[in-house]
């Protein structure tokens, strides 16, 4: 079916009623919202007060109903067509943005949409900063704080879990857990409150009574369990940073290919063939590895190998989590243990926590010498709280057990309803918990009511972060401003 679209001159007879009244003072601002390129559709989105008269000069019509679809030519100045399209309105607050909101759904490509753009800017519209529609939207309450991060997290998501969580995130989920936590705080301090201003009131010593205490005390529980749902949001939207090492030749490049499921590292049977570093994002499990591959750690008077040994060096002091790769037919001495390799690798033994231990090429052992050999190293490592796992990546051997360690260790469960979370929010909650700390012991301890309220109120500021209900402007600046432009 055809739509009818007005004709420009029937347009230019009737002005389109000049709406410039704007009682918040924001300029109209506007952004290609699709990705730049080649595209079945482009879409521009304008937000604020003249953008409904913006739509209606640049296509002639004289009104828009909210929520509909109008179908539209839209026009340059002199009457030639630019591009034809639909025009979406919503009309604020009613909108994503709280504002008038017109969307432009033209054709896709470069050039129309920045001819379109160009047209809307001399109506009178401003190019959007990064993140200034999320931003209004969050200055007009339609979102909060969490839920604006969540909406760039779904669009940079590595992994499917990570975008689905992000969208529960969106949805409130995480907002509402931090807002219940938050009426939880604020009604202890009011019980707080209550028993200083009256104390003794009727013979009952309020902060002495244990209600306090025990409200407190749950509180502390609910942001331990947050604190946790957090921390695995975090490391679904961040993944962890492993960085392969050990000598030459023990199968790091071999390594991070198995891990790729893809020939991206060069292996030859030339010691010293990794130079550089090589990074490599790969998604196990559900959890976003970004792999580096590193340069064989020895002494060598080849200077680009001594350069490429060096960065090898800042990768592992950067290291979420370092893969010490080792060839078990080779790189261990007469008598030396792998807990003693890492040692001469890295300098010191890097903590229990962060090292992984790879035993690789498993199947080159052989006799009964080697493999008592092998057992006795590892006992000495799970005495030592360390963890070593046997591999072969020519086989593909322990790969399975390789990857399941490694998710154990950094404390990640394959997600099921998990919530997108940052180190922002993480930061938050820790420091929330300190102030409860803090007051649980001016309770018990010290009884001291005017600090315990203090240590209430400084963690309610600091639980208030995360939704943005305190927040300070330079907070919002950098977090808005890592958007992209157009969201
Ligand atoms: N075309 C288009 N698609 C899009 C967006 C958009 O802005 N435009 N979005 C942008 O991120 C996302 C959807 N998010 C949106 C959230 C709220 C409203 C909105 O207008 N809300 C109003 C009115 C709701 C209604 O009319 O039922 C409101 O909350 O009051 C629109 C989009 C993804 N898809
Ligand atoms: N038999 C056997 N050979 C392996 C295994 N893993 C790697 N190799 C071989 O060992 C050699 C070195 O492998 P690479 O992956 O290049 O080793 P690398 O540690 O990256 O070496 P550099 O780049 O020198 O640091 C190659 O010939 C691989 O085919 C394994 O599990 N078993």
């Amino acid at each position: 079916m055809r739509m009818i679209v007005d004709s420009f001159e029937l347009a230019q007879a009737v002005p389109a009623t000049s709406n410039t009244s704007n009682p918040s003072g924001l300029a109209t601002i506007a952004a290609i919202a699709t990705p730049l390129g080649r595209g079945g559709v482009g879409v521009i989105r304008l937000s604020g007060a003249r953008a409904y008269d913006i739509a209606c000069q640049l296509t002639g019509k004289t009104a828009f109903i909210p929520r509909m679809a109008s179908f539209c030519r839209f026009y340059q100045a002199d009457g030639t067509i630019v591009d034809e399209g639909l025009v979406l309105y919503f009309k604020g607050p009613h909108s994503f943005t709280g504002e008038d909101v017109i969307e432009l759904q033209g054709h896709g490509g470069m050039i129309l949409q920045n001819q379109l753009l160009a047209r809307v800017f001399e109506l009178g519209a401003k190019q959007a900063g990064a993140g200034e529609f999320s931003y209004r939207a969050f200055d007009n309450d339609k979102l909060d704080l969490v839920q604006a991060e969540a909406i760039a997290d779904a669009i940079d998501a590595t992994s499917a879990a990570a975008a689905s969580s992000a969208i529960r995130s969106l949805s409130g989920e995480f907002s509402q857990k931090i807002n219940q936590l938050l009426e939880q705080l604020i009604h202890l301090r009011l019980h707080v409150e209550a028993a200083i201003d009256f104390p003794d009131e009727e013979d009952v010593d309020f902060l002495s009574d244990g209600v306090i205490q025990d409200k407190l005390e749950q509180t502390q529980d609910k942001i331990q369990q947050v604190l946790a749902t957090a921390k695995q949001g975090q490391l679904l939207r961040d993944g962890i940073h492993v960085v392969l090492a050990g000598r030459p030749n023990a199968g790091k490049s071999s390594l991070l290919n198995r891990l790729a499921g893809q020939e991206r590292a060069i292996v030859t049977n030339v010691a010293g063939t990794t130079r550089d570093t090589l990074q490599e994002t790969v998604v196990l499990n559900g959890l976003t590895l970004h792999l580096t591959d590193t340069a064989g750690l020895r002494d060598t008077d080849d200077t680009v190998e001594r350069i490429g040994i060096e960065r090898a060096r800042t990768a592992i002091t950067q290291a979420d989590m370092l893969l010490m790769v080792y060839d078990v037919s080779r790189d261990l001495a007469e008598d030396s243990t792998p807990l003693q390799l890492a040692e001469q690798l890295f300098g010191k033994l890097p903590d229990a926590k962060k090292l992984l231990i790879i035993a690789n090429k498993s199947d080159l052992l052989t006799d009964a010498h080697d493999k008592a050999q092998k057992a006795n190293s590892q006992n000495e490592i799970t005495q030592r709280g360390y963890e070593q796992v046997n591999v072969s990546c020519e086989t593909g051997a322990g790969i399975e057990t390789l990857i399941e360690t490694l998710c154990a260790k950094v404390g990640f469960h394959p997600p099921e309803n998990s919530l997108i979370a940052r180190t922002r929010h993480i930061d938050a909650l820790r420091r929330t918990a300190g102030h409860l700390t803090e007051a649980h012991e001016q309770l018990t301890v010290f009884q001291a009511g005017e600090l315990v309220a203090e240590s209430l109120r400084q963690a309610q500021l600091s639980l208030g972060e995360i939704t943005g209900e305190f927040s300070a402007d330079d907070l919002l600046g950098k977090i808005f401003g890592s958007f992209c432009i157009g969201k």
